[in-house]
């Protein structure tokens, strides 16, 4: 299997952070218009944006958020943003992504939230029309700040579900904001009738998969510390969940420390359904192609698992029935030449 075969393959990603995966192309064009200068050289600004090499943990990993976070303040910005991040996705033949962003990290100068989702919407939705991609949002809260915040932004997404937006998370501080201290925002955006993913067991604490779960979340974002911890595996398989797998970003932010560490072949022992993705294209200065590289080059991964990981995003992902028969369908005939 070569780089090549794999980046023609038919691709569905469910965990693509917006802020994390802007083209360096792109970030010159929103710094210019906040008249920011940014370094000449394109080797310099990659490494403003990408994560730290000697990252010690996730909160490290997150630096380069903080610098672009001023650059996703206006609607046009998070608009120019989406349709790049779909550009990027279906030149690598993705047919479908949810990207996920935080809208209350767009809210500096005066955006309600639902003015960001709107624009990020509108964004993807020029992508769609652009590239043979189909393009949802999902809206993340965010760990570390108040409840009161996340709150009030889930209830200005409620009504954008089912026109652009499909479902929300919770990113950020997971050590220090973990399920336990969400558990009532959570439900509140239950209640609002919103499909949660949610971020859990990147920092080494498998309970935080495990509460997930039971509060009735069935996709699991990394989900990395269930390498060593068969019973929480068992409980993952029992309630049919999926984890949305991040290998580059997870070596990164020492959520595992190793390849032996990270949970593929765990799940994949117990027929745990999993899922490849970038996390962040830029920040963890990979693509989706490079993704199913790593898998393939260390984990022995055929094209037929390719296929099948691909079918069980379809199934979690979501998007309508009548699109995931759609993407179901596209992913046999994409993958026929192959098998
Ligand atoms: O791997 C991750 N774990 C937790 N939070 C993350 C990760 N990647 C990005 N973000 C956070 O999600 C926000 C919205 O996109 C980003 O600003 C970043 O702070
Ligand atoms: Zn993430």
């Amino acid at each position: 299997m070569d780089e090549h075969t794999l980046h023609q393959l038919g691709k569905v990603e469910l965990h693509c952070h917006l802020d994390g995966s802007l083209s360096l192309e792109m970030i010159r064009k929103l710094a210019a218009r906040i008249n920011l200068t940014l370094p000449a050289s394109d080797e310099a600004l990659r490494q403003l944006v990408t994560a730290p090499p000697d990252a010690t943990d996730l909160m490290d990993y997150l630096k380069p958020f903080d610098f672009i976070r001023p650059l996703l303040q206006t609607k046009e910005a998070l608009s120019m943003a989406a349709y790049d991040v779909v550009a990027q996705a279906a030149a690598e033949n993705v047919r479908y992504i949810e990207v996920r962003f935080a809208p209350i990290l767009s809210m500096d100068e005066g955006l309600s939230a639902a003015d960001t989702i709107q624009a990020v919407i509108d964004g993807l939705h020029r992508g769609m029309a652009q590239f043979d991609i189909i393009a949802r949002a999902l809206v993340c809260g965010m760990r570390q700040f108040p409840a009161a915040s996340n709150d009030a932004m889930f209830k200005q997404a409620a009504p954008l579900l089912g026109h652009g937006l499909v479902g929300g998370d919770f990113a950020g501080n997971e050590a220090d904001f973990p399920p336990a201290v969400l558990q009532t925002s959570i439900q509140k955006a239950q209640r609002l009738g919103i499909p949660l993913t949610l971020h859990a067991g990147e920092c080494h604490c498998a309970e935080n998969i495990y509460l997930a779960l039971q509060f009735g979340i069935q996709r699991i974002g990394h989900a990395t510390a269930l390498t060593h911890e068969p019973k929480v595996i068992q409980a993952f398989v029992e309630r049919g969940a999926t984890a949305e797998l991040c290998l580059t970003s997870n070596l990164q932010t020492r959520a595992a420390t190793s390849l032996a560490d990270f949970p593929y072949q765990a799940l994949r022992a117990a027929e745990a359904k999993v899922t490849i993705n970038t996390d962040n294209r830029t920040v963890s200065n990979t693509t989706l192609t490079r993704e199913y590289w790593l898998f393939a080059q260390n984990f022995g991964v055929t094209i037929a698992d390719l296929l099948q990981f691909n079918h069980d995003a379809v199934t979690a992902a979501f998007c309508t029935e009548a699109q995931k028969a759609v993407l179901h369908q596209r992913l046999d005939a994409d993958y026929r030449p192959y098998l």
